[in-house]
C-alpha cells in the first residue's frame, strides 16, 4: 500500500470460510457472504421460558419497558428485539433475572423444535452446556420429559446446572462425562446431538480473530468427534426413536457428509425429511409429525428461515443472514 493511502485493508477470510465458499455455487456463496456481512447487525433474540411464563407476559413487560420487539411466525416463544437493543438491557430485566426469558439465537431454537420430543419421553441431550436447548426441550414437553444431559467440560457442566436451576428445569440427570463413552446400557426415545463444531455458521465479516479459530486442524478434530458422537447416539437410540443432529457450521464435512456416512454405518436408521413438502408425514409409517416440526417445514419452504442446498435430501442448512446464524439440522429415525 502507498504511504499515506487511505485504502482500508480488506477483511480477512478464514481458511474454513473460503473452503465453504469453494463448495458452493457462485449464487449461494454470494448469499452466504452477504449473510456474514449482515451478521454484524444481528438483533438480540430471546426465548420466553414456558416453564415460568407465557409469551403474553414477556410481550407486556417488554412493552412496559419501552423495548421494541418482533415475533416470528414459526415459534410463539421467540422474540426478536429492536435494532440497537443490546444484551446488557436484557440482563437488567426482572424477566431475565427470574429465569423467565433466556437469551438464545433464533437458529439455536430450531433443533428442539425439530426434535419435538414426546411428553414423558426419555431424552438425551449429548452435548448440553450451557443448557439453552436442554431447557427448551423441558419447556416444550411441559417439564414432563425425563432428560439426561451430558457435558464433558467441568466448568461448562456447572454453568449448565446453574442455568437449569434458574430456568426452573428440575429433575435433569446431569452427567459430567464424555458422551462418546456413554454406556450402551442406556437407551432413549429422543436424542439431541448439538455437536461441537468449527462454528463457521457464526462467522461475522470483519472478525479477524476467527482466522485463528476456524482452522483445518480444528475441523479435523471436530469431524472425528462428530463421527464418534453420532455412532454412540445411534447405538443408544431406541428402535422407533429419533435423533436430531445439529451444528452451527455450514461445512459439508461436518454436516451432510457426517450424516450420510453415519447412515451407511447404521443401516437401520434413515432421514425424516424436515425440508420438503411432505414433511408433515414421518416416513413409511405415515405418522404425522408434531406441529412444531410442521411449522418449521413451512418456514423453510416459504423462506422465512433462509436455507442453502443440502447434500442430503430432507436435511436443512440454514443460510447465514442478519437474523440467523448458519446452522445444520438432520432428523434421523431408527427402525
Ligand atoms: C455446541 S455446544 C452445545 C450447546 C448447547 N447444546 C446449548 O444449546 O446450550 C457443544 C458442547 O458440547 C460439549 N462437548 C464437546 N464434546 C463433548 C463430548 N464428547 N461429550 C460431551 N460433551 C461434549 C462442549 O464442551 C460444549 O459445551
Amino acid at each position: 500500500m502507498n504511504a499515506g493511502s487511505t485504502t482500508k485493508p480488506l477483511p480477512r477470510t478464514p481458511e474454513l470460510i473460503a473452503q465453504a465458499y469453494a463448495a458452493m455455487s457462485d449464487q449461494e456463496a454470494e448469499r452466504v457472504q452477504a449473510g456474514f456481512a449482515a451478521a454484524a447487525a444481528r438483533p438480540v433474540t430471546l426465548r420466553a421460558n414456558a416453564l415460568k411464563t407465557a409469551p403474553g407476559e414477556v410481550a407486556e413487560k417488554l412493552t412496559e419497558r419501552g423495548i421494541p420487539f418482533e415475533r416470528v411466525p414459526w415459534y410463539e416463544d421467540a422474540f426478536v428485539l429492536g435494532d440497537g437493543v443490546r444484551e446488557k438491557t436484557v440482563w437488567e430485566l426482572e424477566l431475565y433475572q427470574e429465569g423467565k426469558v433466556y437469551l438464545q439465537s433464533l437458529s439455536s431454537m430450531l433443533p428442539p423444535l425439530a426434535l419435538a420430543a414426546r411428553d414423558g419421553a426419555d431424552v438425551l441431550d449429548m452435548c448440553a452446556a450451557p443448557g439453552g436447548k436442554t431447557s427448551q426441550i423441558a419447556a416444550l414437553t411441559g417439564g414432563t420429559a425425563h432428560i439426561t444431559a451430558c457435558e464433558m467440560s467441568a466448568p461448562r457442566a456447572e454453568k449448565l446446572a446453574y442455568n437449569l436451576s434458574k430456568l426452573g428445569v428440575h429433575g435433569v440427570n446431569i452427567m459430567r462425562t464424555d458422551a462418546r463413552r456413554l454406556d450402551e446400557f442406556f437407551s432413549f426415545d429422543h436424542i439431541l446431538l448439538d455437536a461441537p463444531c468449527t462454528g463457521t455458521g457464526t462467522f461475522r465479516l470483519g472478525d479477524d480473530r476467527a482466522e485463528n479459530r476456524m482452522t483445518g486442524k480444528l475441523l479435523a478434530k471436530t469431524a472425528r468427534s462428530q463421527r464418534a458422537l453420532l455412532d454412540r447416539a445411534l447405538t443408544v437410540l431406541k428402535p422407533g426413536g429419533t435423533l436430531l443432529y445439529s451444528t452451527c457450521s455450514i461445512l459439508p464435512e461436518e454436516n451432510g457428509e457426517q450424516v450420510a456416512a453415519a447412515l451407511r454405518r447404521h443401516r437401520d436408521c434413515s432421514i425424516v425429511p424436515l425440508a420438503v413438502q411432505q414433511a408433515g408425514v414421518a416416513d413409511d409409517d405415515a405418522k404425522p409429525l408434531p406441529a412444531s416440526t410442521r411449522a418449521l417445514a413451512g418456514a423453510f419452504e416459504d423462506g422465512s428461515i433462509p436455507t442453502l442446498k443440502s447434500a442430503v435430501e430432507g436435511t436443512v442448512t440454514v443460510c447465514p443472514s442478519q437474523r440467523f446464524e448458519g446452522f445444520y439440522l438432520a432428523l434421523i429415525k431408527k427402525q
